[in-house]
């Protein structure tokens, strides 16, 4: 399953944000987009969401153009794509409802109908994801924890958690770790790569250059009106093509 973005443009009340952005993400890798802070990397994760359609260009999900497609296929297409924020937004329930909660919402009708009979004949559906899912980012043991009393980066932990318990094809990441200390920084990030190995694209937008290095497979550099340059990170951080992408990275360009 691949996610395209084709000669995308996109703006607000008629001032651009970007133009022309090209941008795919394969199953198993993890690509990184970074660049200036208000240069559109949250826009263009909300146009790979399918929460926005761009003014101008194609957004392909397997080969269907999402915006050409009837609402039900679109929609379809948005459930297996998945989203974590900057910030967690949890409900004040146990952690392990926060992240079944994920689960539930992206079930067609039937699949919730199954649950509930499920749930009727005492049986608790959801689990094994849920607590797989949670044991991914070290938390399968505080399962019944009241999530309101948890530290951010232990929020954000669940966030990504909830994201993952259903298995979506691509899992969407706006500055996951921007608020969280190192420890917390580290477990998302081997998340990520845990996310990787299960065959999951991975878009991340992130300040963090170190972070895009560690976890990106390729990294996309947003900046001025659009991607300037798409690479192996390798390639990016030691040898760009576009005289830009060397200065953005060495801090030299001021914004
Ligand atoms: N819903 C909206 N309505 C109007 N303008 C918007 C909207 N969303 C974003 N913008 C504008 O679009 C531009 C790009 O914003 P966006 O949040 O995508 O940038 P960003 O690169 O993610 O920034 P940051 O790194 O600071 O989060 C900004 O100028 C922003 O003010």
């Amino acid at each position: 399953m691949t996610l395209d973005v084709t000669d995308v443009h996109h703006g607000y009340n008629g001032d651009p944000v970007f133009e022309e952005v090209s941008l795919s993400v394969s199953p198993g890798e993890v690509v990184a987009i970074i660049g200036p802070s208000g240069v559109g990397k949250s826009t263009l994760l909300r146009l790979l969401a399918l929460f926005e359609r761009p003014d101008r260009g194609r957004i392909e999900y397997d080969g269907t153009d999402v915006w050409a497609a009837p609402e039900r296929r679109r929609l379809a297409c948005r459930r297996r794509i998945g989203m974590v924020f900057q910030t967690a937004n949890l409900f004040d329930a146990s952690i392990r409802r926060n992240v079944e909660y994920g689960l539930r919402v992206r079930r067609s009708w039937l699949e919730r109908l199954k649950w509930h009979l499920e749930r009727l004949t005492g049986e608790a559906p959801g689990t094994g994801e849920t607590l797989e899912a949670l044991d991914v980012v070290g938390l399968a043991d505080s399962a019944t924890q009241n999530a309101a009393s948890l530290s951010g980066g232990e929020a954000q932990r669940v966030a990504f958690a909830r994201a993952l318990a259903y298995d979506p094809d691509v899992l969407l990441l706006d500055e996951p770790t921007s608020d969280l200390d190192p420890r917390n920084t580290a477990v998302i990030e081997d998340a990520v790569l845990e996310a990787r190995d299960r065959e999951i694209g991975v878009v991340v937008a992130t300040h963090d250059m170190n972070q895009a290095e560690r976890v990106a497979d390729r990294v996309a550099v947003l900046l001025g009106d659009g991607i300037i340059e798409v690479g192996e990170t390798a390639t990016i951080f030691e040898a760009p093509r576009d005289e830009r992408t060397r200065k953005f990275i060495d801090g030299e360009l001021i914004y």
